[in-house]
């Protein structure tokens, strides 16, 4: 099992400095190696603490024409719409770092607009499996799963992670790679989501969690409780946890980061 990491920052500010050296390095190490970086956000607070990236040094030290974006969850509306996790990601960073827009891979606009999850579903599964034939997504080893390299994810205070909600059966899924719900607990209802192999598969999978209201979802994911989806994060490199004091308060060791 890849090792669970937790850091644990006074400030969102500091998780946010911390935040960008992680990514950087990463980014800087698949580019050597591999020519592309894969990267999987979600929606939520993440994205407000991904700013650094966007000043000095990692503005013009990054190489972000080898960035290919995907999304771990997307509620399923049109790009435009004020749910939308794109359209979040786009207004508060895409937009701001040169990654070429055809490397930036969001739900079908129409079968969003349309609100029909299980087809938007199916159509990313497809354009992930593209992605695979043309090598710039992996294979998880034999399992056939794809591999990114960098998953950002963030947990609700009931302890899903992307859309996968304790209590509902997406987490159950097996074989698919994505799959979808319409009747999410966080508004809105529909949603597709990376089942939790395909999120498990990951090299680095970082999750990012800050708030006092988080606190007691954070002490029992981090005792892996099983009925937590965030419980059963994995990677097969290592996963982070990024903490502010409030998230981390209900530890057993309380504000000691363990690496
Ligand atoms: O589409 C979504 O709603 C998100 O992807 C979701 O899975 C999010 O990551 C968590 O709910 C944490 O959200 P916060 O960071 O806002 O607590």
């Amino acid at each position: 099992m890849a090792p669970v990491k937790r850091r644990v920052f006074k400030t969102k500010n500091e998780i946010a400095v911390e935040l960008a050296k992680y990514i950087a390095d990463l980014s800087s190490k698949f580019c050597k190696e591999r020519g592309v970086f894969t990267v999987v956000l979600s929606g939520g607070d993440l994205i407000s603490w991904l700013w650094k990236l966007l000043g000095a040094p990692y503005i013009d030290s990054v190489e972000w024409s080898k960035w290919h974006i995907f999304w771990v969850d997307e509620r399923v509306c049109a790009w435009d719409h004020a749910d939308s996790n794109y359209k979040l990601a786009y207004d508060g960073f895409l937009s701001k770092v040169p990654i070429p827009a055809e490397n930036i891979y969001a739900i079908d606009n129409g079968l969003g607009a349309e609100g029909n999850a299980e087809l938007a579903a199916e159509r990313y599964e497809e354009c992930l499996k593209q992605k695979v034939n043309q090598n710039i997504i992996r294979t998880y080893k034999s399992s056939g799963f794809p591999q990114f390299d960098l998953q950002l994810l963030g947990m609700g205070p009931d302890g899903h992670m992307a859309s996968l909600f304790p209590g509902h059966d997406q987490i159950n899924e097996k074989v698919k790679w994505v799959t979808w719900i319409t009747d999410s607990p966080k508004p809105p209802p529909k949603r597709i989501t990376f089942t939790l192999p395909v999120i498990n598969c990951a090299s680095y999978n970082v999750m990012a969690v800050c708030d006092q209201e988080q606190a007691d979802s954070v002490a029992a994911a981090l005792n892996h409780t099983k009925n937590l989806p965030a419980g059963r994060l994995t990677a097969d490199v290592e996963v982070v946890w990024f903490l502010d004091h409030a998230a981390a308060s209900k530890l057993p060791n309380g504000w000691c980061s363990i690496l």
